[in-house]
């Protein structure tokens, strides 16, 4: 994410705010000019008041228009910074989709969620502030400048030697806090992620009776924030006080030497002297509006530089093409020397080559870590192989078009996510298609959950998920299974509940599946006997490799692995 690539894309909006800056400018001038011209009347040529009415009256547009240049350099700037995070945002976004599973389980959610809401907004201040105070800054003082030299060049070299104190300043804060607010931006991450860390492993700690501790992990957290944002704002207000005070004496200086010059030397006019007061505090306002703009600027540059970082990371990336899949039958699939390694030297997967043609039912058995879940996260294209290709319909997964696959999938994981939002939205997620009130209440009642939701006061479209309703664990599956059902998809990954399950919850997704797989290629994580048996394919996993793939007939005499893996299974289902 390139600072200048923004810059460039939002061309027109600094355009926009250059012209009225420069409008702004003329107008700070003609508005002093009325001033001094008033007063002189008024005061020196003791005139009535009706003499200045006209001078009045164009003093009050001027001072109209100034205001409506200020609103409109606002609004375009606000524009600016919204446009820049809602690029960002879009960025991080496609990046934390696109990313492998496999570093992604490594962050934590919070400091992700934070990089996504307060780092992001950190960089607002550099479009909305920053970069409008800049393009001011350097037209309106300059025509400011310009028009204090011609009528009195003594002031305008005054301004000339004390104006460069005040970006000096600012270079020199810049570099001081730069580091700290970089600080600031990490202690913030960390602490959103310790709170949703704890929020989301509360009953856990309450259970093992480590809440309290976590409150003070917490409290140290915050701390740590609260400290670095202080040391921040320490800075700012530091730098503050100095811009006052570079400006304060140099205002004294012009105006000590304005008042010699009219005064003892008599070589200027009152008007002139006047005239020439009254603009240089506008050269120094807005200078010293860029500093502390420069100064939240600073630590939206060190908030891009994080993202950046975030971004950078993007070797895992999981790469799709264009191509289209064909829609209506499976695709095949297949595996070719594929290997995947989890980060730090962990779990090694591969080499794996299989070949699965449409409508093949498949059981992968395994013992417990022996990488079924992760073959089936590489299946579903959530994990980037390290080596290897995989072909779907023919074509390398890197040329095919994310969407079409997806669309073609359907995972049912033993743990699925229920998003906050009805019933009826969590059943259709899988859909692009309208989906009728009646076809979600033919699937919850294919499911058996119509007898709950119509004991609901608002149906399907009662919320569940975070901040709704609860839902126990064997109707999340079934609602799980809902999704498949109204989605269709042609290619099912099914990881098999293990035993334990209700009974209710087991035999309605037997049942379900059993209709439906028909049309479609099912790959299985196996625990039940009959799955297995009744399989065209059985994979064997053990660590990390498919070591044996055949039919229960092939397996059940020659394969003593088989036999060792499938006893305890056969027992348990008949308890
Ligand atoms: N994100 C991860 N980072 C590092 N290692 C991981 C990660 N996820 C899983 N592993 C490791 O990879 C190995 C295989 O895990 P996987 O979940 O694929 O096994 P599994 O066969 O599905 O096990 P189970 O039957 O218990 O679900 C395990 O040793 C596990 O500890």
């Amino acid at each position: 994410m390139n600072v200048k690539q923004i810059i460039r894309e939002q061309k027109n909006k600094l355009m926009w705010i250059l012209l009225f800056s420069i409008l702004l400018g003329a107008i700070i001038v003609f508005q002093a000019y009325l001033i001094v011209e008033i007063i002189h009347t008024i005061f020196l040529e003791n005139q009535p008041f009706e003499s200045v009415v006209t001078l009045l009256s164009l003093l009050f547009i001027l001072l109209l228009g100034r205001a409506l240049f200020i609103h409109f350099i606002g609004s375009v700037s606000l524009k600016l910074g919204f446009q820049a995070k809602k690029k960002i945002r879009n960025r991080l976004l496609d990046h934390f989709s696109t990313k492998s599973l496999t570093p992604t389980n490594e962050d934590q959610s919070g400091k992700k969620i934070g990089l996504m809401l307060d780092t992001v907004d950190e960089i607002d201040p550099y479009f909305s502030e920053y970069l409008p105070k800049v393009i001011q800054a350097s037209t309106i003082p300059i025509i400011l400048l310009g028009v204090i030299f011609y009528f009195n060049y003594p002031s305008g070299l005054i301004i000339l030697f004390t104006a460069p104190f005040i970006p000096l300043f600012m270079a020199i804060i810049g570099m001081k806090t730069r580091d700290k607010s970089e600080e600031q931006i990490e202690q913030m991450n960390a602490f959103s992620a310790q709170f949703l860390d704890t929020l989301q492993g509360l009953k856990t700690l309450k259970l093992f009776g480590k809440a309290k501790q976590s409150e003070s992990k917490i409290e140290t957290s915050t701390l740590g924030f609260r400290d670095a944002t202080m040391d921040v704002l320490k800075v700012a207000f530091a730098s503050a006080f100095m811009m006052e005070l570079i400006s304060m004496l140099s205002m004294g200086l012009i105006a000590l030497e304005v008042s010699f010059r009219m005064i003892v030397f008599d070589s200027i006019t009152f008007h002139t002297a006047f005239f020439v007061l009254l603009l240089a505090p506008e050269f120094y306002v807005l200078l010293k509006e860029l500093s502390s703009a420069f100064h939240s600027g600073r630590e939206s540059l060190t908030a891009i530089k994080k993202i950046n970082e975030e971004i950078s990371t993007d070797a895992n990336d999981v790469s799709w093409g264009t191509q289209k899949l064909q829609t209506g039958s499976p695709s095949s699939i297949q595996l070719n020397n594929v290997d995947m390694q989890y980060p730090n030297d962990g779990f090694m997967l591969g080499p794996i080559n299989l070949h699965i043609d449409p409508y093949e039912k498949i059981a992968l058995i395994g013992e417990s870590g022996s990488g079924k879940t992760t073959l089936f996260h590489l299946l579903a294209g959530l994990m980037e192989p390290q080596s290897g290709t995989i072909y779907l319909d023919g074509y390398s997964k890197a040329d095919v078009d994310s969407s079409s696959w997806f669309r073609q999938l359907g995972y049912l994981s033993q743990d699925p996510y229920i998003f906050a939002g009805t019933i009826a939205e969590n059943i259709s997620l899988g859909t692009d298609k309208f989906v009728s009130d009646q076809e979600i209440w033919r699937v919850l009642n294919q499911v058996k959950l119509d007898t709950l939701v119509s004991t609901l006061e608002h149906g399907i479209h009662t919320t569940i998920g975070e901040g709704g309703r609860g839902l126990s664990g064997g109707e999340k599956q079934r609602l799980a299974l809902a999704r498949i059902l109204i989605k269709q998809p042609s290619i099912l990954l099914f990881d098999e509940p293990t035993t334990g399950l209700d009974l209710k919850t087991e035999k309605v997704i037997q049942n379900s599946l059993e209709q439906l797989t028909e049309k479609m290629t099912v790959i299985t994580i196996a625990h039940r006997i009959k799955t297995i048996q009744s399989s065209d394919r059985i994979w064997i996993m053990e660590e990390g490799k498919i070591v044996a793939d055949g039919t229960h007939k092939e397996l059940e005499h020659s394969n003593e692995f088989y036999q060792s893996l499938i006893t305890p299974i056969r027992k348990e289902n008949m308890e």
